[in-house]
C-alpha cells in the first residue's frame, strides 16, 4: 500500500483508505474514531459487535507494522447501546519510528475521512502527581507540544483552544465524577525522560509525559473532529519516586487497571 510520502497528498491517502475501509467493512460511515494506547486494549470489546476487522497494512497509507509480525489491525464496531458505529485504529504510529508526521496522523485523517465527527485518544503515560499510582486514568485536560514539530503544512493556523473537548469530558464525568485531569507533555522519545526533563515538564505545567497523542489532536481538530484524550498512567515519571518503580509493577499496574479502564471507556463512547 501506498506509504503517504512527500508528493502525495495526505488527505487523498486518507481518502483512498477511508473508501478501502466503506468497502471492506460494509459501513458507509463511521461516527467514532478510537485510538486504544497501552493498557486500553480491552475496551473494544466492551463496545459493541465487531463488523469487520481489517488487518490494518491492507490498508492504504498504512504501511508496514512498527514490530515485524505485530500487524496492527483496525476494526468497525457497532455501539450496542446506540447503533453508532467506532472506527477502532488497534495500531498507532509514534513519531519515534521515523515514518514521519503524516504517518503518525494518517489514522486520524482517514477516520475523519470515513465520516467521524469525534476522536477519543487514549495512551499509557508516566505521571507526575504522586497521588495518581499506576492504573489510574486521567483525562487529558490540554497538551504541551514538546515533539518541536506539527502535522499541519503550510499556513494553516488552526486555533486549539478547548482543543480537548470540556463537553466531552463533562460526558466522561458523568461516567464517573472522580476522573483526574491533567496536562499532557509529549516527548519526542524513544528514550524516557531524564528526571531533570521530569522537572521540567513539572515546572512548565504538565502531569503526564508520554510520546503520542498530541500530534494527533491537532490533526483531529483540522479536520474538524471533536476530541476527547485519556492517558493510563503506567508509571511514575522517571525521578518522581525515590524507589525506581520496577518494570514488573508497571505491567501488573496497567494489567490490573485494564477492566476497570475499559468499561469505563466503554461507557463514556455510549454516552
Ligand atoms: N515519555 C514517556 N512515555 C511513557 N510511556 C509510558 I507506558 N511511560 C512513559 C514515561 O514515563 N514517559
Amino acid at each position: 500500500p501506498h506509504q503517504p510520502g512527500a508528493d502525495a497528498d495526505p488527505f487523498e491517502s486518507a481518502r483512498d483508505a477511508a473508501a478501502h475501509i466503506a468497502r471492506a467493512t460494509g459501513i458507509e460511515s463511521h461516527d467514532i474514531a478510537l485510538v486504544l494506547g497501552s493498557g486500553w486494549g480491552g475496551a473494544a470489546d466492551l463496545l459493541g459487535e465487531t463488523v469487520a476487522e481489517l488487518a490494518s497494512d491492507e490498508i492504504p497509507g498504512f504501511g508496514k507494522p512498527a514490530v515485524a509480525g505485530h500487524v496492527g489491525t483496525l476494526r468497525s464496531i457497532r455501539i450496542e447501546a446506540t447503533g453508532k458505529h467506532a472506527l477502532v485504529l488497534g495500531s498507532r504510529t509514534h513519531l519515534y519510528e521515523g515514518k514521519g508526521v503524516r504517518a503518525v496522523v494518517h489514522g486520524m485523517r482517514t477516520a475523519a475521512a470515513a465520516g467521524a465527527k469525534t476522536a477519543i485518544l487514549t495512551n499509557g503515560c508516566g505521571g507526575l502527581n504522586t497521588d495518581w499510582t499506576p492504573g489510574t486514568p486521567v483525562l487529558i485536560s490540554d497538551h504541551i507540544n514538546l515533539t518541536a514539530t506539527s502535522p499541519l503544512e503550510g499556513a494553516t493556523f488552526v486555533d486549539l483552544t478547548d482543543l480537548y473537548s470540556s463537553r466531552l469530558r463533562g460526558l466522561a464525568h458523568e461516567v464517573d465524577a472522580s476522573l483526574p485531569e491533567g496536562v499532557y507533555v509529549q516527548f519526542p522519545g524513544p528514550h524516557y525522560e531524564t528526571p531533570a526533563e521530569v522537572r521540567m515538564a513539572g515546572i512548565m505545567g504538565g502531569d503526564l509525559v508520554g510520546m503520542s497523542t498530541t500530534l494527533e489532536a491537532i490533526a483531529a481538530r483540522q479536520v474538524g473532529m471533536e476530541v476527547l484524550g485519556i492517558s493510563l498512567v503506567t508509571n511514575l515519571a522517571a525521578g518522581i519516586s525515590p524507589v525506581p518503580l520496577s518494570h514488573a509493577e508497571v505491567i501488573e499496574a496497567g494489567q490490573a487497571a485494564g477492566p476497570r479502564i475499559s468499561a469505563l471507556l466503554a461507557e463514556i463512547v455510549k454516552k
